[in-house]
């Protein structure tokens, strides 16, 4: 693809800065390089210079760097511009760029775009640098620069080269039928390795959820009686006044969120009303969402206030750590029952130990971060389309010929998440979420 526009775009962050990082790329790059810095640069080479306007007005004195197509991040002629960080040489120079016939500001995610559609890299490498630039954890980063290294790619590549030669087989077959004296059939051989297959793309699908786990973050929820101690908790573990706490029960009546970072993983963790027969409609709204969030967590913390326990009924089936709190009140006497962590948010006790128990419960999710595993919901419903159309190949009850058919179009299905075809309606919605300057 070559594209007849010059975009440029201010590519590092917010102003004012150290440094701030305008980049170009397309056809006029090398003009307009020239025209502002006087001559190109050697290629990749840093040259420290003066940048002005068409009209020879000095705007900065900054570091020029060029970077010829195609190799380039684009595959166009690339230049990045390393200014002063503040507001008004950005500005200037944004200005002086758009000044340019030609040239305009780029679109979010467009300079990834031209990457893509250049063949840098596939769309799953596109995805991936957008979670990089996304990544608040460890685990996310982590997760995100191993999906960028064109690992989903080669995947999928493999697994199309084995529905390649088992049409090749059938066509063979096909083409021998006339033939009174085939022996057996060649045909027979492939379809184990189409089961196989099958099954091999259902399970990486099945792995979705460990790669939402560690994007989108793992999902804990605090449950129990009201008074329990569970607003108190929420606050004591995100440090700071989030949730409302008073010695009314039922004081919470809406779930109430905060995003923590645990042992470099992603965790949400969630504040409930406490459960109990409604006092009224709002409260009753509030208990059902609040069992409704405890069947959707990844992990529920069940509190109960140690010393004086309020049990109740209808608990989720989801892993359970069982938490008793106020351990203060307890006066050194034994917990009448069980429970995996005692804690007190009063004093503090026993916090350090249920930050430890979370970052066990979420180890296993971090160790898949360097794994391959499908991280978009659009990756799933590809695999999935794979699977089926592999499954109708299957049924021996059908056509030769319409096996096959249904081996190419799991092909195609498997093709769509790297981008290889029929992406074009797709990609407005993938790069609109890119940020400006990517
Ligand atoms: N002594 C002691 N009191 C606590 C502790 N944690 C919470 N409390 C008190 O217990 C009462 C209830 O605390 P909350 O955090 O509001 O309890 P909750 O479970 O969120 O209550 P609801 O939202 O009404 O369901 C408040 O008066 C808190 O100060 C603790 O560790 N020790
Ligand atoms: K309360
Ligand atoms: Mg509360």
């Amino acid at each position: 693809m070559q594209a007849r526009e010059t975009i440029f775009a201010l590519s590092s962050g917010t102003l004012p800065s150290g440094v701030a990082v305008v980049r170009l790329s397309g056809p006029d790059t090398r003009q307009v390089l020239e025209a502002m810095t006087g001559a190109l640069p050697p290629p990749r080479r840093a040259r420290l210079g003066a940048i002005r306007d068409q009209a020879g007005a000095l705007l900065d004195r900054g570091l020029c760097l060029f970077f010829p197509g195609p190799a380039s991040f684009t595959g166009e002629d690339c230049a990045e511009l390393h200014l002063h960080g503040g507001r008004a040489v950005v500005q200037a120079v944004l200005g002086a760029l758009s000044a340019f016939p030609g040239l305009r500001a780029a679109e979010a995610g467009e300079f990834t775009r031209r990457a893509f559609l250049n063949g840098k890299l596939d769309l799953t490498g596109a995805e991936a640098l957008s979670d990089l630039i996304a990544a608040e954890t460890e685990a996310q980063r982590r997760f995100a620069l191993a999906n960028s290294d064109a690992r989903h790619r080669r995947l999928y590549a493999g697994w199309r080269q084995t529905l390649i030669h088992a049409r090749a087989m059938i066509e063979a077959e096909l083409d021998f039928a006339d033939e009174s004296d085939v022996p057996g059939s060649v045909a027979a051989t492939v379809w184990p390795q189409v089961e196989k297959l099958r099954d091999d793309i259902l399970s990486h699908a099945g792995a979705y959820r460990d790669a939402e786990i560690i994007r989108e973050g793992f999902r804990v929820v605090i449950l129990g009686a009201p008074n329990a101690g569970k607003s108190s908790l929420l606050n004591a573990l995100a440090r700071r006044d989030v949730a409302i706490v008073t010695d009314e029960p039922g004081t919470t009546r809406d779930v109430l969120e905060v995003h923590m970072d645990i042992g470099g993983m992603k965790v949400i963790l969630t504040d409930t009303a406490g459960i109990r027969e409604a006092q009224g409609r709002v409260e009753a709204i509030g208990i059902e969402r609040s069992l409704q969030r405890a069947e959707d967590a990844d992990l529920v913390l069940l509190l109960e206030d140690a010393a004086s326990p309020v049990t109740f009924g209808g608990l989720p089936r989801r892993p359970v750590i069982r938490v008793g709190s106020k351990s203060d009140l307890l006066a050194g006497r034994p917990p009448a029952r069980r429970y995996d962590c005692l804690l007190s948010t009063l004093t503090g006790d026993g916090l350090e130990a249920l930050t430890d128990l979370l970052r066990e419960a979420t180890s296993a999710h971090m160790a898949r971060a360097g794994d391959t595993l499908p991280f978009r919901a659009r990756h799933v419903a590809l695999l999935q389309e794979a699977a089926m159309t592999l499954e109708e190949a299957l049924r021996e009850s059908e056509a030769l010929e319409l096996r096959a058919e249904h081996l190419r179009l799991a092909s195609d299905a498997l093709a769509r998440i790297s981008g290889e075809i029929d992406v074009d309606d797709l990609l407005d919605t993938i790069f609109s979420t890119f940020c400006i300057g990517k």
